[in-house]
């Protein structure tokens, strides 16, 4: 017999404090005891937006005033194929409470990994703490500018995520300009990921690696997560087989590109919304779309499933 199939939509509700509410399942119900994001199945005819509102106000007691999607989840568990719908939502009205007698609690979205959730979540844990723009630095020999322009990027453009690229640079550089770099970045609570091999963590302790298509096709052959998990893991995609890998080295989230043609790959054709979008609505993992974006195609990026966009050059003055 073919599994059930369930469509779910959910939220991940942030207060002005940034803190996440998570509620706990009855202990009588699937998936039982477990905290999750409120939210629950379609009704006939609804969409995921009006499901969402439903379920918040009879779960909750609150309004929501709007929602941006989050991230779209397929899951196998054993008795049915489930299909989580996930939304942000920062505008609601009245104060949520456990209107069906569950536990609800604000919890920082650092603290989410010590709470337990159903199998299919952890994509979402990730999504929450990932900002929507993630900045990859170009090549740049001169140091003095690399730093104005990081600095800019950060305090001007709001960055939070970025990549270290520096191709050019022999090792004791690159090195030295991570050691800069992190320090700038951590200083404004930012995260620092090293295009760089999984080793290198061990000569800068930045926030994780990101790994280029060729070393993550080599890693996945191994089919183990390089580092530890509480570094992020990102990886270059750009097809359905380069996901699949990221999928099996336990990436916490990928880059697929090039959307659009680049002046930097001129090569490779681009994917176009369409092909990205049903990469993405496959994917394990949050996806930023690379490859000619810029803040302005944040939210079509976000409205076809990425988590938002990569960009060199729109972060880059
Ligand atoms: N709401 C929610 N459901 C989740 C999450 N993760 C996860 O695997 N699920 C699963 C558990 C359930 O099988 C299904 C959600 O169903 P539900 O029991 O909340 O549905 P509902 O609110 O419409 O409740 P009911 O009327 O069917 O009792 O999705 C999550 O974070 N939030
Ligand atoms: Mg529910």
């Amino acid at each position: 017999m073919p599994k059930r199939r369930v469509h779910v939509a959910a939220a991940a509700i942030l207060n002005e404090q940034g803190q996440v509410l998570i509620a706990r399942r009855p202990a009588t119900v699937d998936q039982g005891g477990l905290w999750e994001f409120p939210g629950g199945k379609l009704a006939p005819y609804e969409t995921g937006l009006e499901a969402l509102k439903r379920e918040l106000c009879e779960e909750l007691g609150i309004e929501i005033t709007r929602a941006q999607p989050l991230i779209r989840i397929h899951h196998e568990y054993p008795d049915k194929h489930i299909l989580l719908d996930v939304w942000e939502t920062r505008q609601f009205s009245g104060e949520p409470f456990g209107r069906e007698g569950q536990a609800v609690r604000w919890v920082e979205i650092a603290d989410l990994y010590n709470y337990a959730f159903p199998a299919a979540n952890l994509p979402i844990l990730r999504a929450v703490a990932l900002p929507r723009e993630y900045l990859i630095t170009p090549e740049e020999a001169d140091e003095a500018i690399f730093e104005t322009r990081l600095i800019r990027a950060l305090d001007e453009d709001g960055v939070r995520l970025v990549q270290l690229r520096a191709k050019e640079l022999d090792e004791a550089a690159y090195i030295a300009r991570a050691e800069k770099a992190l320090a700038i970045c951590h200083a404004r609570g930012a995260r620092l990921l090293l295009n760089a091999e999984p080793a290198m963590l061990d000569k800068v302790d930045a926030d994780g690696i990101h790994l280029t298509s060729v070393r993550l096709a080599e890693l996945a052959e191994k089919g183990e997560r390089p580092i530890p998990d509480n570094k992020w893991l990102s990886a270059s995609t750009h097809d359905q087989q380069q996901l699949d890998q990221a999928g099996q080295v336990v990436c916490d989230f990928v880059s697929l590109s090039p959307l659009r043609v680049t002046p930097s790959h001129p090569e490779r054709p681009p994917l176009g919304w369409h092909d990205f979008q049903s990469l993405v609505e496959q994917a394990c993992m949050p996806v930023y779309a690379l490859g000619g974006m810029s803040r302005h195609d944040s939210d079509h990026a976000r409205a076809v499933g990425a988590q938002g966009i990569a960009s060199i050059r729109d972060f880059w003055k």
